[in-house]
């Protein structure tokens, strides 16, 4: 009997559920694929803002990694939260030994504006994590940040997902359009190819957890055996419905809803 596809998130906690991986695994789950979570750090965090933040071990998160691929070997794996080059070289050893299919979304700052990586961190996610990915996730801010590229038109845009492409070596790169005033637009671009999605904007505050639950989708849609293209345009189906019935939880920018989106 063939087994269910799995799904892996690397990532760090929010105990109010919207983000991280408590996000993914409740994604994962709505799109049928077993999910597995190896912890990179628990933060205590809520609507509001990021109160405090316990990194794990690098040696920890390498037991975890062990335990899980000396069992099974996932389908497809996502990191998120990775707060310094220790977790991120276990990680990196991790993704070469196993060539699992790797989507990274590069996560920096909180929906809130409170930091959740080191500095130098992002130094090293650029030139050794990044060469590794099938798919990188950036929203407009982490996209500028990583490619040194402004953005402040379509263009630009172009532009930071040549340096993904060409200069850091990334296989395809999704840059979501959450912040632009023009509108949730996003971009997904490969060697050879360039697709736009275009959404209205959903007049909310809640939106935390969104770049985590897309990029969920992406991974657990990648990990049933979907193009980068089908997994994109899913993605982007799933996270403008669950914005839409968010379910209005906690007394800042709230979490989206993680059921609602029923299509195929
Ligand atoms: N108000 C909105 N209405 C519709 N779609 C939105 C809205 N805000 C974000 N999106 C969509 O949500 C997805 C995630 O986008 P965004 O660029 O905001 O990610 P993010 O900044 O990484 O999220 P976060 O850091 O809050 O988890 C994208 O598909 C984006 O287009
Ligand atoms: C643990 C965690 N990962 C990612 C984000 C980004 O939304 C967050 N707020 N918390």
């Amino acid at each position: 009997m063939s087994r269910m596809p799995i799904a892996l998130t690397v990532a760090g906690t929010d105990p109010t559920g919207g983000a991280g991986v408590l996000a993914d695994i409740k994604t994962f789950h709505s799109r049928q694929v077993f999910g597995m979570a190896a912890i990179t750090a628990l933060t205590a965090q809520n609507t509001i803002g990021v109160q405090d933040v316990h990194n794990i071990p690098g040696q920890f998160l390498q037991e975890q990694l062990d335990s899980i691929f000396s069992d099974e070997v996932p389908d497809a794996m996502k990191s998120g939260m990775i707060a310094n080059e220790e977790m991120m070289t276990v990680i990196k050893e991790c993704v070469e030994h196993h060539q699992v299919p790797y989507i990274i979304d590069p996560v920096m700052i909180a929906t809130s504006g409170d930091p959740l990586i080191d500095e130098d961190a992002a130094e090293f996610l650029r030139t050794q994590l990044l060469p590794l990915a099938l798919t990188v996730t950036p929203n407009i801010h982490e996209a500028e940040k990583i490619s040194g590229q402004q953005i402040s038109s379509e263009g630009d845009i172009k532009k930071a997902a040549d340096i993904f492409l060409n200069d850091i070596g990334v296989q395809s790169v999704v840059i979501t359009g959450g912040h632009l005033d023009s509108g949730p637009t996003d971009y997904l671009f490969t060697a050879d190819n360039a697709i736009e999605l275009s959404e209205t904007r959903i007049d909310t505050t809640n939106t935390h957890g969104t770049g985590c639950t897309f990029s969920a989708v992406m991974t657990a849609e990648l990990a049933k055996g979907k193009s980068i293209e089908e997994s994109f345009r899913t993605a982007k189906r799933y996270i403008t419905s669950a914005i839409r019935y968010n379910p209005n939880i906690g007394k800042g920018n709230g979490p989206v809803s993680h059921f609602s989106y029923k299509g195929e």
